[in-house]
This record gives C-alpha cells, sequence and structure tokens, in this order.
C-alpha cells in the first residue's frame, strides 16, 4: 500500500478499515448499515466499552495494542456471559497525532485479533477530535437462547472463583510509568499484560454450562464481585490470601512488607479482564477439570452467604477497603 499524506475519514474506511469487514454481514463498509440476520434458537448478546487516552491507555502506548485492548475488553465481557463474538461495530476519534501510520498501525492490532478470535467488523463511525484519542467497540454475539449467565444468580452456598491472575494490569500501569523496580523482564510481562489483557473466551462454554453468576473484572476485582452480589442479592465473602498471583507479581509482592495492604492493592486496582464467577459446590469438580483442559488457572477465593456487600479477611481477620475499584466521575 503506498503512503498517503491524507487520513482523512473515507480514505480510512475504504483503505484500512474495510479488508476487515464481515465477508457477509458488513456491506464492504459502503453502505449505511451492516445488516445481520436473526439466528434461531440463539439470543444476540451485545456489549460495549470504551478507552481513553489518558484514562484506559498511555499516550506511550503502541496504537496497535490499543485496538487490541480495545477489542479484547469487550470479548471479555461477553465471555462472562458465556456468548460467543461474530462481529463489532467500531469507532473511532482520532487525536492530532493519528495520522496514517498510526490509523494503520491500529487497524494491523485488529487485524490480528479479528484471527485470533474469530470476529469482524460490521460498521462504525470515523471522526477526528482536538482532544486525547479514543475510541469504542460494541461487540456482537450469539447465546443459545435463554441461556446467558446473568449478575444475578448467586445463592448462599455457592463458591466464588476467578480465572488466571488478579493485579498484573495495575501493576504494568504501574511499570509503564516506571514506578516499579523489578527484573527487566518482569516489568516487560506486566506492561505486556496491562496493554494486551487475555480475554478468556475459551472458558466461555464452561460459565455458560456451570456457572450461576458471572462478571468480567475491569474496575477491580473487589468492586466488581460488589456488583455482582448486588444483582444477586447475596454478600460475598473472599479469602484475601487466596488471590492468585503470576511470578512477576509475585515477585513484587515478595519486596513488599505489609501484605495486606499489597493484596487489596491487587484486588482493586482493576484492568484484570479476568472471569469472577460463583458456582454450586457440584460443579466446581468439572469446571476444574476443564481449566485444566484449557491450561487456565482457576482459584477458589471465597463463598457466597446471606446478606449484601463483599466481606473481605485475611488470616481469618477482616479486611476495610475503602476503594474496592475504578469508578468514573
Ligand atoms: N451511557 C450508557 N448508556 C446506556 N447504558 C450504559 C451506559 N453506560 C453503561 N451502561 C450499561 O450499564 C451497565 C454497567 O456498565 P459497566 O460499564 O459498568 O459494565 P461493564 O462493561 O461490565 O464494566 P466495565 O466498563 O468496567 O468493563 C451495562 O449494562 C452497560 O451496558
Ligand atoms: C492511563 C491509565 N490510567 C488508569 C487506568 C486504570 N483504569 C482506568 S479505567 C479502569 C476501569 C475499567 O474501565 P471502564 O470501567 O471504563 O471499562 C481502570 C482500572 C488505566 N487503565 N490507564
Ligand atoms: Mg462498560
Ligand atoms: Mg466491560
Ligand atoms: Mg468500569
Amino acid at each position: 500500500m503506498p503512503a498517503v499524506d491524507v487520513a482523512d475519514e473515507f480514505e480510512t474506511i475504504r483503505r484500512l478499515l474495510a479488508p476487515l469487514a464481515h465477508p457477509e454481514w458488513g456491506r464492504g463498509l459502503a453502505d449505511d448499515v451492516a445488516l445481520i440476520p436473526s439466528r434461531k434458537g440463539h439470543d444476540l448478546v451485545v456489549t460495549k466499552d470504551a478507552l481513553v487516552e489518558g484514562v484506559h491507555f498511555l499516550a506511550t502506548d503502541p496504537l496497535d495494542t490499543v485496538a487490541q485492548k480495545l477489542l479484547r475488553v469487550n470479548l471479555s465481557d461477553l465471555a462472562a456471559k458465556g456468548a460467543e463474538p461474530f462481529g463489532y461495530l467500531l469507532a473511532c476519534h482520532w487525536s492530532e497525532r493519528c495520522g496514517w501510520p498510526e490509523r494503520k498501525a491500529f487497524v494491523e492490532g485488529l487485524a490480528r485479533d479479528q484471527v485470533e478470535f474469530g470476529v469482524a467488523l460490521l460498521g462504525g463511525d470515523t471522526v477526528s477530535t482536538p482532544g486525547p484519542a479514543s475510541f469504542s467497540i460494541t461487540l456482537m454475539g450469539w447465546a443459545a437462547k435463554g441461556r446467558i449467565v446473568g449478575r444475578a444468580g448467586a445463592q448462599p452456598g455457592d463458591l466464588v472463583f476467578v480465572t488466571g491472575t488478579v493485579g498484573e494490569g495495575w501493576l504494568g500501569l504501574r511499570a509503564a510509568r516506571e514506578l516499579l523496580h523489578l527484573e527487566p523482564a518482569r516489568l516487560a510481562a506486566l506492561v505486556e499484560h496491562y496493554r494486551r489483557p487475555l480475554p478468556r473466551t475459551a472458558f466461555a462454554t464452561a460459565i455458560l454450562e456451570h456457572a450461576s453468576a458471572a462478571l468480567d473484572v475491569s474496575d477491580g476485582l473487589i468492586g466488581d464481585l460488589g456488583h455482582l452480589a448486588r444483582a444477586s442479592g447475596v454478600g460475598l465473602e473472599m479469602q484475601l490470601e487466596s488471590l492468585p498471583l503470576s511470578l512477576a507479581a509475585q515477585a513484587w509482592f515478595d519486596g513488599r512488607a505489609d501484605a495486606v495492604q499489597a493484596l487489596s492493592q491487587l484486588a482493586t486496582g482493576g484492568d484484570d479482564y479476568e472471569i469472577a464467577f460463583t458456582a454450586r459446590p457440584g460443579h466446581e469438580s468439572a469446571l476444574r477439570r476443564e481449566a485444566e483442559r484449557l491450561h487456565l488457572r482457576l482459584t477458589r477465593i471465597g463463598e457466597v452467604k446471606a446478606g449484601e456487600g463483599v466481606r473481605v479477611r485475611y488470616r481469618g481477620e477482616d479486611v476495610p477497603i475503602s476503594r474496592p475499584g475504578w469508578v468514573h466521575s
């Protein structure tokens, strides 16, 4: 593709985005709409999340990773519902620093993840802004009719689980800001996780089969468990010492004097994009088998109780949490 000196909206759509269009339903990004035929026996499941420079990503983050993070935070929402994604609408609000090479990098990131996650572009909007760049995706998927897993549905006696590890996103942001002192390879792993989280799409079927309630962890584990508890009308108890840590997070934790404070920071920092869910105790062994098959870490972190809110414990003592997760003003 020859270099172009104008990066206007029509060139961007025609030359960069049209190759990503859904082959059947995207209409070549050359019409006013996309058209999705309904699928018998299924519900259309829809979600939307936005990323804003300076709020969700750093101005120094490469734009291919920003695009991948954008798609992945949305994939994470559908995975937590047990739905299978197929396509998305994309809004790009390009800032003045987003010339052709930056737009090309952004689209290359999307192209890679379209292949990895089996989704395609359906349409969107392309505008410029004098402010910081921002992007949003509306992601769509299918789920067998009436089957999606809600935030409501947890019952006293259920167990609480989380996939993967917790706290790497928060640590990765601190690493990217050069606020951490760890070995370079550990810092790189953390920054990578902050820029390109791993949505648990492969675990969606297990969630559908076995979870009583679920959501993905974006704001912070404790804050998000609070959302689940409220929606279900129950209380949750979680053990801070059970928090699953990556090797890099463990290395950071080992250097902390105050274990409770450090674990609280990891459990409230957000940007994890893991799935937190509840399940009846009888489902635990099947969940563990499925996680093992996928080489996915699965950790039991607490129990559902009658009552309300999230009670956080460390070695049998209550831990007060002042800020359970990220809240936009
Ligand atoms: N501006 C809005 N208009 C309509 N619905 C909204 C708006 N903002 C949020 N919602 C809806 O409110 C609910 C909660 O939104 P929230 O963004 O907290 O969920 P989430 O995407 O799971 O979390 P996160 O954004 O932290 O990833 C969702 O159903 C979402 O669609
Ligand atoms: C530069 C920078 N500063 C702070 C953060 C942390 N952060 C911002 S929004 C959010 C919750 C999830 O977003 P939302 O609720 O909007 O989906 C988190 C954890 C970041 N990612 N980048
Ligand atoms: Mg959201
Ligand atoms: Mg979300
Ligand atoms: Mg949020």
